[in-house]
């Protein structure tokens, strides 16, 4: 588990992004940090430190950060959330040195940045950390593409050169067409188009984003929430990105830090923190958040139980969705990629015929999904279909199923998984005694007596 509680005292907030993937170094590490506003500082944090509340020290300084220790993979989109006050932009601005750091060590790349001279720091911000403000910091009296230029300049690349790059990095976030304009001509959303293209422009490996959607009207922020993470994609940059927004965070953040009153409260996956919160402030905060974004078909998926190996045969088939009273059953091979599915009708009837190969009534699967999709996907493949979805890994294996009840489930408080509860689905429509009744006449039949050939009223 990766999170953190302010009762067990030293949070546990390292770890990749996967649980279960090779640990790296990190890109960003952050070790013991306070920062505090006012005029004896360091004295503040020593009291702190002895259990001083930051309530008892508020005339004495502000703690705006207290205590924060987590690491940023690599590639991963780390969210700091908290509402307003919490600590969070005073936090991202300690990993560039815009604030300085009363104590602790912060580390990027290795390189420690507590302490560095001004000038080491501005060249930490040039060449390796951009940032993305909340209302949008471009140069009114530049035009749009040279606002996306601009970290380049600084950079002392050429002008051609940072202007075809610019080019490039305004068309792929949709604002080809407005090279020539100034910022103030251009609508809120259009304007952080030109900030996130200026910070992807910079090439550098990190992106530090505060609030960087916040300004904008809830339909455009769907639209660059979704846009920020297409780009990530491709592009594995390592970013930290700061919200109020939980739902906001819920779908940019493999990992998501919650912070109170300057402390990190909880470090986790967003399904650990909307499963399992730390405390009830964290509970509090997830109450309302809309788990169909959330939570994936691999989060809720259960193991699949009507499945047959093609290799198996029509009897097998039969006898496994009479036994589990279901009228479909997946058919995958040996090493359990999806090959389809089978019906019970059809098989009865195939069986009837003295059919022996199963994927001679093999029809496709209809709704087929990986595990990192959100359910918010799955609930229109659940509509069309009446069988379980599938849920395949990368080499097309069937790794789970998600039937139409463990979705709903999903969506409340109740646990997502509902192995408890028998899931009968799709079900069957042939009786099991008809099956029996098939199977047993036409083993008969196998075993040299009369074939018996079925007549549509049978089936
Ligand atoms: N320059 C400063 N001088 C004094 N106190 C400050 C300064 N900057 C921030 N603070 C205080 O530090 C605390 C944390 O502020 P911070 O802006 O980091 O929170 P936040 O979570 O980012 O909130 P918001 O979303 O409102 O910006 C607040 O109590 C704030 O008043």
């Amino acid at each position: 588990m990766t999170h953190t509680t302010e009762q067990s005292g030293q949070p546990d907030a390292r770890g990749a992004a996967t649980a279960g993937t090779p640990q790296t170094a990190p890109a960003i590490s952050v070790s013991g940090a306070y920062k505090v506003f006012g005029r004896r500082p360091k004295e503040v944090v020593k009291r702190l430190r002895n259990g001083i509340s930051r309530e008892q020290l508020r005339s004495q300084g502000t703690a705006a950060v207290i205590d924060a220790s987590f690491d940023v993979q690599p590639g991963e989109i780390f969210v700091v959330m908290g509402l307003s006050g919490s600590g969070k932009s005073t936090l991202i601005r300690m990993l560039n040195g815009l604030n300085d750091t009363t104590d602790g060590s912060i580390t990027v790349f290795g390189t420690e940045v507590v302490g560095l001279a001004t000038s080491e720091l501005r060249d930490l911000r040039r060449d390796r950390m951009s940032m993305v403000f909340q209302h949008f910091a471009l140069l009114p009296h530049r035009n749009v593409l040279d606002n996306v230029a601009y970290g380049l300049e600084l950079q002392g690349v050429g002008l051609e050169e940072r202007r075809k790059k610019a080019q490039h990095w305004l068309e792929r976030v949709g604002l080809a067409g407005w090279e020539d304009r100034l910022p103030g001509q251009l609508s809120g959303g259009m304007q952080q188009r030109v900030g996130i293209a200026r910070a992807f422009a910079a090439e550098t490996d990190i992106l530090l984003m505060d609030e960087a959607f916040s300004a904008l009207d809830p339909l455009i922020r769907r639209e660059m929430q979704e846009q920020l993470v297409e780009l990530q994609q491709e592009l594995q940059k390592t970013i930290v990105f700061i919200t109020h927004d939980l739902n906001e965070a819920m779908f940019l953040g493999d990992r998501i830090a919650v912070m109170r009153d300057g402390r990190i409260v909880q470090v986790g996956t967003p399904n650990d923190i909307l499963t399992d919160p730390a405390n009830d402030y964290v509970a509090q905060f997830v109450q309302d958040v809309d788990r169909a974004r959330v939570l994936t078909a691999g989060d809720v998926m259960e193991p699949p139980r009507a499945v047959v190996p093609g290799s198996a045969g029509p009897r097998t088939a039969l006898r496994t969705m009479r036994d589990l009273q279901t009228s479909a059953c997946f058919v995958t091979t040996g090493a359990r990629t999806l090959l389809g599915v089978v019906r019970d009708k059809d098989v009865l009837r195939q069986v009837r015929e003295g059919g022996t190969d199963l994927t001679d009534v093999l029809r496709p699967t209809p709704s087929v999904v990986r595990a990192d999709q959100v359910i918010s996907e799955l609930f229109e493949l659940a509509v069309e279909s009446p069988l379980p979805v599938a849920v395949i890994d990368e080499q097309d294996r069937l790794i789970g199923v998600v039937p139409r009840v463990t979705l709903l489930a999903a969506l409340t408080d109740l646990p997502p998984v509902t192995t408890e509860i028998p899931v009968i689905e799709p079900l069957p429509t042939v009786t099991s005694a008809m099956i029996t009744e098939t199977l047993a006449t036409t083993q008969t039949a196998a075993s040299g007596n009369a074939p018996l050939v079925p007549t549509e009223e049978t089936l």
